[in-house]
């Protein structure tokens, strides 16, 4: 038989705003200059259903290694189906976007015994916002409940991840994944980038955003339903190991997603759980209502 091709989807807003999905993974995200913000590897391989080295990955229903399933859960690597009638998701400023959903298959049925509904509908706001917003229901015929973690594992583009803070990070409590996820607590006004980083954070605020000084350019990623945001990237030693991965593209990039990893979520046959995550791109003019720490010590 045949291997199942994915389906791909190309959702564009005044012929020029665009979003380009390759299954259930959105891939390429564009302004109407044609400014790519999302990081794919030159190294990535398009082979389905293994989700592509970039991009955003739907982690779910393990975030990590925190369970037995694959790392980071099967659903990035699956094919998604496009939802022709899904029931109406809550309001929103887009009237462009795509609806996938993702069922259990006989196969997965075998290593997470659960009947759900993913629905993920994918959407560009007229400004170019990008949205995603995930509803999973419970759909057991057993009474169980299930308990699953999950992740919007977004690869955002950078120009040098030596110039690049996160904001809304600082003074948060995080587990280190390279610690063996040990908890700490993040020191420092703002997060910045010089070696290995795999964290997360726990209990972040609705809002963070990625300042790219070089790219005068500044990603506000806002989130509902999500109380973590998991911060990576590979540096150069970890970067050898990935095979998908170039050597030296860990200095484009920088994963940054809202997330549910610390305590994972329990939820009853027919009930729904929603989440959300926005990410908007502002120029370099934006000010993020924390002093510049770089004019500050100029001062
Ligand atoms: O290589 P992947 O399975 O896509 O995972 C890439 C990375 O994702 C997350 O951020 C994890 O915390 C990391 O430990 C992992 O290395």
């Amino acid at each position: 038989m045949a291997a199942p091709s994915r389906c791909n989807h190309l959702i564009m807003f005044d012929s020029s705003l665009m979003i380009y999905l390759y299954g259930g993974q959105v891939i390429f995200w564009e302004n109407d200059y044609q400014e790519q913000f999302l990081f794919v590897s030159r190294k990535a391989s398009f082979k389905p259903p293994k989700a592509i080295r970039g991009g955003i990955h739907i982690c779910f229903p393990q975030f990590g290694s925190h369970g037995l399933l694959e790392q980071h859960g099967f659903a990035r690597n699956r094919i998604w189906s496009v939802d022709e009638n899904p029931p109406p998701f809550p309001a929103t400023t887009s009237n462009c976007h795509i609806d996938l959903i993702l069922k259990q298959s006989l196969e997965d049925l075998k290593i997470w015994p659960h009947r759900y509904e993913f629905r993920l509908r994918v959407a560009l706001s007229p400004t170019g916002d990008l949205m995603l917003t995930s509803r999973i229901k419970n759909i057991n015929e057993d009474g169980k409940p299930f308990k699953f973690r999950f992740s919007y594992q977004t690869y955002f583009l950078v120009s040098d991840i030596s110039e690049v803070r996160v904001e809304g990070l600082e003074t948060l409590d995080y587990l280190d994944n390279l610690q063996n996820g040990e908890r700490r607590t993040e020191q420092g006004d703002t997060v910045v980038f010089e070696s290995e980083v795999d964290k997360v954070y726990l209990s972040a605020p609705p809002k963070i955003v990625i300042i790219d000084h070089d790219k005068k350019r500044t990603f506000e990623l806002r989130k509902e339903g999500l109380p973590d945001v998991v911060v990576w990237n590979p540096w150069d030693k970890r970067a050898k190991t990935i095979p998908d991965f170039g050597e030296e593209e860990y200095r484009c990039m920088l994963c940054v997603g809202a997330a549910q990893v610390e305590k994972p979520i329990t939820f009853r046959p027919g009930e729904e759980w929603q989440s959300r995550q926005e990410i908007s791109v502002v120029p370099s003019s934006y000010s993020s209502g924390h002093p510049d720490p770089e004019i500050v010590h100029r001062i």
